[in-house]
């Protein structure tokens, strides 16, 4: 019989209760008693939905306060002494790692002021994690009431047998990276890991778990051989723990294991090996052969990271190719990934076009998925008729829907010509006509965009979706909004000011809704770090842009300064990557779409006399495939000549900025050349300012503004931190293209910390500019 089984389910909850309580909790309005009540309903709900789908194997532990791999650094005490010293309970110990903690004294707890740990791409993901952050003497031991065992037992008293997963121990060092100061290449620490890592599996095993997942995701990566050798030192000491452990099912996602399948033979002591056949259904065939006798194949078929029904007749067809080569018992039916990457239900939709939601699955439909393909197999297609009868019309549905396909699109991409990805002049010619138009300063400042989304302007955007405010009084309200940013602005004494994006309820979604092309959901939100979520527009057929989409609040910023006024877009390769892609075209063609859409937008900018446009492309490095090789060199081929469809069509006056919120430059460097922006930004406040120096060693032409301080935190950085960063910075970088800015958008901050941050950023490259220009 083939079972099936669920990786792990999105946390949120179907009202994103999670966001909502955790949010209270840290603004006091409850407590720690009410949170962990609102985690375990959530658990409870969640375990439930997925029972009533028919799912065979449901997960445990995929449940976290914040991040899971978070949840492992306090599970492994691998919590730095910044954090620990301060004795905090628990839970607030683990949220000022994910967040930072900045607090006055009081008459029982001394001050405490500490950043946050940094946080990072899952994979190609736009979900992030917490990085372990690990010491040159390091140790680790398992903590008191192990979360993993606590929610074992959770759902085994509401009659649920789950199984719980864990992170990897090789995946958990391999993902860390040694803190500030400390040497330590992570993966040497696994013998000091293996013990605690074990202690756990044998405390499950008495819990009465008999089957654990643990997720070795690194296993899709090119990894050194050290790492891969690592698998072998760890999985054997796990297998000596013999029949006092779980049965174990490592599980691997978002790519293929084939560059090492050599792997397997360290891992022929697990019961069961999970591989991503979505992504690489490929790689079925060389992994079959892999495995060691006996050994379970886990075939993840049903797609956990869109939201497309999975098309039955093909899932079984290579459902059916395992069984043929394995035989019936040693296979299983499952998500490719955590369904974490999905919105909770398409039940709560009522407003998409009923042809369209007939396309979709969400986590709950996908948790009915694997366990009608596992029946499908097992019991014959007869078992199933009306499930796949219905699937098939669904997918004949929409191959031959009007609703994707638009003529006139096709014909405009057809007439891109090679002028439309070049600049007038090189940089050097168009810096000069900048600097001569914008009189800036040395070390201009600036921000990355977006000003705080306070409530009331939540409130009000609200409203106006209901109706309950006409299109001219929200219109009223966000000029008045706009102002209040463009006042603070000029009071803090930046160089360069933005609008602040109040219209705007997420930098992708925004650009979605005045596009043709997409459809939106009204729950379909999904975690993207800690009580942050998306909700990402879906993009169902081909894209066009009908009006401008930021012209009118961008002029009437600029309207109302004399300072330079930047405008700002999201770009091409982003607004497809934080959407849910279609995956019915290639994601170059639906990128070009974008591109062209967005290149009407900047030359209509630069018509309404904004100078400086901000293009943003977070997720440009997102979208990198995880492997070097040609895939990679494809994928960069055809996103950055995107952006620079979108980005070249303005006069050499006209300074194009772009912004990354990651660090990680290495492996594209020449992409980022190659994208001709006159200025980036990018995050760095969390990161060794030495990644700088490829900046130095590639003799980088451009202007550049590293974030001098992190946004994700309340925390107000105090001057001397933001002068330290400074000063590093200016060790690779000239003078002349140094650039101040924060690490990114200041969306998620409140007014209070905005200011204050600001303003010491402002005073410290006053600092410099009068050290600099003397
Ligand atoms: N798509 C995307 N991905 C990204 C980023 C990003 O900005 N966008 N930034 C990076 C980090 N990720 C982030 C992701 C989300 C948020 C964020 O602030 N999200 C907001 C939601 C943004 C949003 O869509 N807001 C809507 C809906 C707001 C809302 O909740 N409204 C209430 C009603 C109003 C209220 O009572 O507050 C409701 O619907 O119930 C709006 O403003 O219109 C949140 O979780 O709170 C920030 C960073 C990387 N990935
Ligand atoms: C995630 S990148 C954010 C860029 C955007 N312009 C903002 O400030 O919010
Ligand atoms: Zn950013």
């Amino acid at each position: 019989m083939v079972t099936s089984s669920v990786l792990g389910f999105p946390r949120m909850g179907g009202n994103r209760e999670l966001k909502k309580a955790t949010e209270a909790y840290w603004a006091g309005k409850i407590g720690a008693e009410e949170l962990i009540q609102t985690g375990k309903n959530l658990r409870t709900s969640h375990w439930k939905i997925q029972k009533d789908a028919g799912a065979g194997t449901i997960a445990s532990n995929d449940f976290s306060f914040y991040d899971h791999v978070l949840d492992h650094i306090q599970l492994f005490n691998a919590v730095p002494n910044r954090y620990r010293k301060y004795n905090l309970p628990a839970l607030d110990e683990f949220f000022a790692m994910g967040r930072g903690l900045q607090r006055a004294a009081t008459d029982s707890s001394p001050a405490v002021d500490v950043p946050s740990l940094e946080m990072v791409k899952w994979f190609d993901s736009n979900y992030h994690y917490v990085r372990p952050t690990l010491q040159d003497n390091q140790t680790f031991s398992l903590a008191a009431d192990p979360k993993p065992v606590r929610e074992f037992l959770e759902a085994k008293a509401q009659g649920v047998n789950t199984r719980p997963v864990l992170v990897g121990p090789v995946s958990f060092l391999h993902l860390g990276k040694p803190d500030r100061g400390a040497s330590v290449d992570p993966i040497t620490l696994l013998e000091r890991l293996l013990p605690t890592y074990t202690e756990l599996l044998i405390k499950l095993k008495e819990a009465g778990a008999e089957t654990v997942q643990i997720d070795e995701p690194v296993l899709v990566l090119d990894l050194p051989s050290r790492v891969k050798a690592a698998f072998k030192t760890a999985y054997a000491k796990i297998a000596a723990a013999g029949v006092s452990i779980p049965k174990i099912t490592v599980a691997t996602y978002f790519g293929d294991i084939v560059h090492n399948i050599d792997v397997l033979s360290s891992l022929s002591t697990v019961s069961a090996i999970h591989v991503d056949l979505v992504r690489n259904p490929e790689q079925l065939d060389t992994v079959v052969t892999a495995l060691a006798p006996g050994q379970i194949l886990s075939t993840g078929v049903v797609n956990g990271r869109n939201i497309w029904k999975t098309n039955f007749r093909e899932a079984i067809a290579i459902v059916e190719k395992a069984i043929n080569a394995l035989g019936s018992d040693r296979v299983v039916v499952a998500t490719s990934s955590s369904l974490l990457h999905t919105p909770h239900t398409l039940a709560s939709e009522r407003n998409l076009p009923a042809e369209v939601a007939d396309w979709f699955s969400f986590a709950s439909e996908k948790s009915k998925e694997v366990a009608i393909i596992a029946k499908a197999v097992t019991e014959g297609a007869e078992s199933v008729k009306a499930e796949l009868d219905a699937n098939a019309a669904s997918m004949h549905s929409r191959a031959t829907s009007a609703r994707t396909n638009d003529p006139a699109v096709k014909e405009r991409q057809s007439k891109v010509t090679a002028a439309m990805y070049e600049r007038k002049s090189p940089f050097a010619r168009r810096i000069a006509a900048q600097q001569e138009h914008l009189g800036l300063p040395l070390f201009p400042t600036t921000t990355i965009g977006s000003f705080p989304q306070t409530k009331e302007i939540r409130v009000a955007r609200q409203k106006f979706g209901k109706g309950d405010i006409s299109a001219a009084e929200y219109e009223r309200f966000i000029e008045k909004e706009i102002e209040l940013v463009v006042r603070e602005q000029e009071a803090l004494g930046l160089d360069v000011l933005v609008h602040g994006e109040p219209e705007r309820n997420d930098m992708v979604q925004y650009f979605g809704e005045r596009l043709t092309g997409y459809v939106f959901t009204s729950f379909g939100w999904v975690q993207s770090y800690g009580s942050r979520c998306v909700r990402p527009p879906i993009v169902v057929g081909d894209i066009s842009r009908p009006a401008p989409m930021t012209v009118k609040e961008s002029k009437y910023a600029a309207s109302i300064t004399s300072k330079p006024m930047k405008g700002m877009l999201t770009g091409p390769i982003t607004c497809l990557r934080w959407s849910f892609p279609r995956d019915d075209v290639h994601q170059s063609v639906q990128a070009e779409q974008l591109a062209l859409a967005l290149r009407d937008e900047v030359v209509n900018l630069e018509t309404a006399g904004v100078n400086v446009i901000q293009v943003d492309e977070p997720a440009l490095r997102e979208g990198l495939p995880l492997r070097s090789g040609k895939e990679r060199d494809a994928y960069l081929d055809w996103a950055v000549k995107s952006f620079r469809l979108a980005t070249t069509g303005v006069k050499d006056v006209t300074q194009i900025h772009s912004h990354f919120c990651y660090s990680e430059f290495q492996d594209f460097f020449h992409a980022i050349t190659a994208l001709d922006a006159d200025v980036l930004s990018i995050e760095n406040s969390k990161s060794d300012a030495k990644l700088l120096k490829v900046f130095e060693d590639e003799a980088y032409p451009r202007h550049i503004g590293p974030g001098v301080y992190d946004i994700h935190s309340p925390r107000v950085p105090p001057q001397e931190e933001i002068r330290a960063r400074i000063e590093e910075m200016l060790q690779f970088l000239r003078p002349e293209q140094l650039w101040i800015n924060p690490d990114c958008g200041l969306k998620t901050r409140q007014w209070p910390e905005t200011r204050a941050a600001l303003d010491i950023m402002v005073k410290a490259a006053k600092e410099f500019r009068a050290k600099y220009q003397a």
